[in-house]
């Protein structure tokens, strides 16, 4: 496949793991920023991951005249419905770190009996190109927070997201297992697989 896509992301660590996931499935994609300064992408809405992808990927298609992949991510946690979601990051301080964004999940959980920290990932990817064309995918990945942070291969949520079946976290898989895996991985492949089909 051609080697023009770009991922339409501020978030650095975001946009290293869009990038695995879609070469996991055949796609070379890099961020935009490493041959262009930071946009201002327009404010996210409350309400629709969808909508918040879509808006990301055509601003920055218009802005850049190059076909971009965005993504708006969110966790949810059955157990606390009116926090995070599609507003994980503004619930946890867009400025907040890594790190200190896990902590603040296990605080929101401190009170939540163990049987309930049920949580799942869920990633929706636009690709946009610069004449306005779109296409969408979206997928998600089911899990229990961990009472504590563990696993070296990858950052971020990974590292309090553990798998029953696997009786780890998601950064305690290497890349050949965790990337078909998560919830961006499985989107990043809906979203090939719907660009394949669209050129024959
Ligand atoms: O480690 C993580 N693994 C994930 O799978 C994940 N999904 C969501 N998040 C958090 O939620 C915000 C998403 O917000 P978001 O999709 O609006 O992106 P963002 O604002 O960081 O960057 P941009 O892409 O909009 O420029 C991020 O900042 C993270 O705090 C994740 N963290």
């Amino acid at each position: 496949m051609t080697n023009n896509w770009l991922i339409g992301s501020n978030n650095r660590g975001k946009s290293r793991d869009l990038a695995l996931c879609l070469a996991y499935y055949g796609l070379n994609a890099e961020s935009y920023l490493s041959d262009a300064d930071p946009l201002e992408f327009p404010t996210e809405t409350t309400s629709s991951y969808v909508a918040n992808a879509v808006t990301k990927a055509q601003f920055a298609a218009q802005k850049l005249q190059r076909p971009v992949i965005a993504d708006d991510s969110g966790i949810e946690l059955p157990a606390l419905p009116d926090k995070f979601g599609v507003t994980t990051a503004r619930d946890l301080g867009v400025q907040t770190s890594g790190g200190d964004r896990n902590a603040a999940i296990f605080t929101a959980l401190a009170k939540v009996p163990n049987e309930q920290r049920q949580a799942v990932m869920r990633a929706t990817l636009a690709l946009a190109w610069p004449d306005g064309r779109t296409i969408t995918a979206q997928a998600t990945i089911a899990g229990y927070i961990a009472q504590f942070q563990i696993g070296h291969y990858s950052g971020g949520f990974d590292r309090l997201f553990w798998l029953p079946r696997y009786g780890r976290t998601l950064a305690e898989l290497p890349d050949q297992w965790r990337l078909p895996l998560t919830h961006r991985g499985q989107a990043a492949c809906k979203l090939v697989t719907q660009l394949r089909m669209m050129k024959g």
